[in-house]
């Protein structure tokens, strides 16, 4: 029996849906299972029983009175068998936290070998103890229709050890699986033998990103409809096979006629605007024929027009035309076989319109690298959670997730490990199964629950390429490689301070993910800008978060800075637009003056 089991969670709701509302149900059940969470209707539920062939989904919304709760009637619609004793057991075990519960309206059954049920608040438990429970027995999973099979959902994947983060909140064991349970063979048991020095050389930040582009390998090429490759590397030469324009074709609005014919009058013979053919009509010595719109146009005159103007039959031509005058040649902006665009090119609107032009519909692209995103750290919870005693919101998986998303790579949501060895070594396990980029945060320092790189060397027996740059923030980034059923993994070990986290994505995983995806231009953007302040430097070289001002006609932008740098501070990085790369301090420098100019790395594409 495989680990995997196929489960979606749907959340019925047209304001979540529409991004009105927030969705906390489904962000709990996200964090249970670790999946996505796909808002839709009756037809995904379809979609997912017949086509995906989910094992089981969870509906949660739509089942109150309200006019557009309609859940329990849409699910009835799609199950075959209904299962009302689960739906009453839900009610008795919600009774016991609220009496409101008498008023929910839980619809459970299956449709083929799925099965739907939903997620009735204080009923989640039972649900999934019950889910638990089917893991555990084969023979269980068959009395709901179904059997385990190891396939990833993109949309909604399990957690590749089922309801792993389930289990650190609701505290049920059951999960089977040898994989499961292994245990991590890192000792971190010995607390005051741990180094009180790092044993890695510190290196500069040129040698670490040199280090990690030295791994980065091109992503396999793919074939994508052309619509869907923006932001894409191609992997072919693009050729015209036709040309542009397929004909001769007039530039503006006016009349068609013969340059040998002079200035003087004209009898109008007729039109021929864009999309007729252009062989009907031909002009012949005193004749003119309007071209495109037809409209009245520079350089000439009407002459003489029919009884209720509707018709110019005759006009004059002022200006002597010469030949091929505001005419574009056949074939004038692309000539057939010619190379359009080049293997190796970035995929923006322009580009994708030229395919378009060309009629190139489906295109050979470079893919690009998903990366799988992981905090660890006892003191973290998912943000929608109401705030426990000694613990932080995990700021780091959302800021991380959308800076990668916002220059277009897919990244998988890997969840939070706990700062134990074969909690670590379990999620890192998760993560590689779904990516070969992995980046994690925090626990790479020198405290006792500092565990990335022993779990990593000891159970991956990886790699560690560099575990300190001289840098600020982001001092302790540990890179990593590693090899997992056959398939080489890199890891980024990011410091858990929340602005190291992001300083140091956009300084090395940024580059490395271009690389990967074909760019030959991978490196980020620098420009210089000039401090509006004067700064205080620190021994490391740091990188100030600014936000830019360009005055006209002045070289180069002012910077202003974001205030207090503490790598802690998030707000820091809000708004900013650029990092000033700040020189290290020496013992005659402390202090850069207002006026400086420095290299700056832009933020934004
Ligand atoms: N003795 C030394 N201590 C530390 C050193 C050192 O050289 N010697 N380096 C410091 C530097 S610099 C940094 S940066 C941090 C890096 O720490 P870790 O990578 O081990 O990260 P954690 O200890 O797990 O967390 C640090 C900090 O960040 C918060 N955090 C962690 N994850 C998240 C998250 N997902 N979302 C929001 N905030 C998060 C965490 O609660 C801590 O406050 O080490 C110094 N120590
Ligand atoms: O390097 Mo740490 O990232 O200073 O805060
Ligand atoms: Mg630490």
């Amino acid at each position: 029996m495989s680990e995997i089991i196929k489960v979606g969670v749907l959340t019925v709701s047209d304001r979540c849906a529409a991004g009105e509302a927030v969705d906390e149900s489904g962000a709990n059940l996200q964090a249970l299972v670790a999946s996505g969470t796909v808002y839709g209707g009756k037809e995904t539920l379809i979609n997912w029983c017949d086509e995906e062939k989910l094992q089981l989904i969870i509906t949660t919304g739509g089942t109150g009175f309200g006019p557009r709760d309609v859940t329990p009637e849409a699910v009835k619609k799609v199950i075959e068998r209904e299962a009302p004793g689960l739906s009453t057991c839900m009610i008795t075990e919600s009774l016991k936290v609220t009496p409101l519960a008498m008023l929910s309206r839980p619809v459970c059954g299956s449709r083929g070998k799925t099965f739907i049920a939903p997620a009735v608040p204080h009923a989640v438990d039972l649900l999934m103890g019950w889910k638990t429970r089917v893991e555990k027995t084969h023979s269980a999973l068959q009395a709901v229709g179904g059997h385990c099979e190891h396939i990833h959902h993109p949309r909604a994947h399990p957690h590749g050890h089922g309801l792993h983060h389930y289990h650190h909140h609701h505290h049920c064991h059951a999960l089977g699986g040898e994989a499961e349970n292994q245990e991590s063979k890192a000792d971190v048991s010995r607390i005051s033998g741990r180094p009180r020095k790092s044993p890695y050389p510190m290196i500069s930040v040129s040698e670490a990103l040199s280090t990690v582009l030295s791994h980065a390998e091109q992503c396999a090429n793919k074939t994508l409809p052309m619509q869907e490759s923006l932001g894409f590397v191609l992997a072919q030469n693009i050729i015209a096979k036709d040309p542009l324009p397929p004909f001769p074709a007039s530039i503006k609005d006016g009349y068609a006629v013969l340059a040998s014919d002079g200035a003087g009058l004209r009898t109008v013979g007729g039109d021929s605007t864009a999309g007729c053919s252009p062989e009907k009509t031909r002009v012949s010595s005193g004749m003119c024929i309007r071209v495109n719109t037809g409209a009245p146009v520079e350089d000439t005159e009407l002459v003489k027009e029919d009884d209720d103007g509707r018709k110019e039959l005759e006009i004059k031509i002022l200006k002597v035309p010469n030949q091929g005058q505001d005419i574009r040649p056949l074939g004038c902006d692309i000539a057939t076989g010619q190379k359009v665009l080049a293997c190796g090119t970035l995929l923006g609107p322009a580009e994708l319109g030229l395919l378009a032009t060309v009629g190139v519909t489906e295109v050979l692209v470079v893919n690009k690298p998903t990366i799988a995103i992981l905090s660890t750290g006892n003191e973290l919870q998912e943000p929608g959670e109401p705030l426990r005693e000694g613990h932080i919101r995990d700021s780091n998986k959302t800021t991380l997730m959308s800076l990668l998303r916002q220059y277009g790579y897919p990244v998988i949501n890997a969840g939070i490990a706990k700062d134990d060895p074969t909690a670590l070594l379990s999620s890192l396990k998760y993560a590689f199964s779904q990516a070969d980029v992995l980046v994690t945060t925090g626990g790479v320092s020198m405290g006792e629950r500092d565990i990335l790189r022993p779990v990593l060397t000891t159970d991956f027996d990886a790699h560690i390429h560099f575990a300190q740059v001289f840098m600020k923030p982001g001092k302790p980034t540990t890179f990593a490689t590693c090899q997992v059923n056959g398939r080489k993994k890199l890891i980024l070990g990011l410091p858990g301070n929340p602005v190291s986290a992001v300083v140091t994505s956009t300084l090395y995983i940024l580059p490395l993910c271009r690389k990967m995806s074909g760019r030959s231009d991978h490196m980020n953007t620098e420009i210089r800008a000039k401090l509006s302040e004067s700064i205080q430097i620190d021994p490391r070289p740091e990188y100030h978060r600014a936000t830019l001002c360009w005055h006209p006609g002045v070289d180069i932008p002012l910077a202003h800075s974001t205030g207090n740098q503490l790598s802690s501070r998030l707000l820091s990085l809000a708004s900013a637009q650029a990092l000033l790369k700040l020189p290290p301090a020496t013992p005659e420098v402390k202090e850069l003056a207002e006026g400086t100019v420095v290299d700056a790395i832009l933020l934004e594409m």
